[in-house]
């Protein structure tokens, strides 16, 4: 069973971001890291998949992935970052090549999976925010790695396009190792099999969604809320 196991710690100079956080992910698990603007949790993830340089480990069945060269990481763990601004203009199909160079994966499939196969031939820059974030994932598919990592893939989303991302994500759940900032906590705790709370830096709570409590929530982002039971979904709603 492949297993993702975590420890890290890093600082910008002298400021430190992340503290002795850990944690481990099994193949077909979905975690989601979640917790208030300035928590570290993108910095995490630039950890993770190398851009930054922590001190600590992260290894996949054992192997440890920080200290193999960028192609060869790339085998092994994908990174879909927030999204932004296309830099070139290049068609659908060439951004998801893109993804491609490490390990010559499956253009075609990455593009069916999103549903853009149909439209490989238009531009990425004549794309909508919701479009090219599907595209994000796409390259980050396309490169065929066990771990995937995504950085708030449902920001800047209407709430058709988010579900579409989340139900895309259950259905990757199956074949990789997910590991997911959100910022919407509903969609945390509806979709992940486990959330770990970051605050300061620190892991502050992590436990299945169905554990989480208004306390936590109350004490890390210091709002009053409330979690109400609809119809079987968990919701958390702010309380008067
Ligand atoms: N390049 C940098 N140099 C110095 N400090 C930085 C740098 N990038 C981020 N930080 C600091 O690191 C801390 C964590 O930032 P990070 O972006 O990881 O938080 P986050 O939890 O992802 O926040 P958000 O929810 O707002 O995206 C913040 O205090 C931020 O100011």
């Amino acid at each position: 069973m492949d297993k993702l196991e975590v420890t890290v710690s890093f600082s910008y100079g002298e400021k430190q971001i992340l503290r002795d956080v850990a944690f481990s992910v099994k193949k077909g698990e979905l975690l989601a890291i979640v917790g208030p603007n300035g928590a570290g949790k993108s910095t995490l993830l630039k950890c993770l998949v190398g851009i930054l340089q922590p001190r600590g480990y992260v290894r996949l069945n054992g192997l440890e992935l920080l200290s193999l060269k960028p192609k060869e990481r790339a085998k092994y763990i994908s990174y879909v970052p927030q999204s932004s601004v296309p830099e070139f203009a290049f068609t659908v199909e060439e951004f998801v090549e893109l993804g491609t160079y490490a390990t010559g994966g499956d253009v075609e499939d990455a593009l069916r999976k999103v549903g853009m196969w149909e439209r490989r031939n238009e531009l990425v820059t004549k794309l909508s925010g919701g479009e090219y974030q599907l595209l994000l994932i796409a390259r980050a598919l396309a490169q065929g790695s066990t771990v995937m990592l995504l950085d708030e893939p449902t920001s800047h989303l209407d709430i058709n396009h988010a579900l579409q991302i989340m139900n895309l994500l259950d259905e990757l759940r199956g074949e990789k190792i997910l590991v997911s900032v959100m910022h919407d906590l509903n969609l945390a705790l509806n979709y992940a099999d486990r959330i770990v709370v970051l605050d300061n830096g620190r892991i502050r709570w992590s436990g299945k969604p169905s554990q989480l409590t208004s306390d936590v929530i109350e004490e890390v982002y210091g709002v009053k809320v409330k979690i109400a039971d609809v119809e079987g979904l968990r919701v958390i709603v702010a309380a008067k």
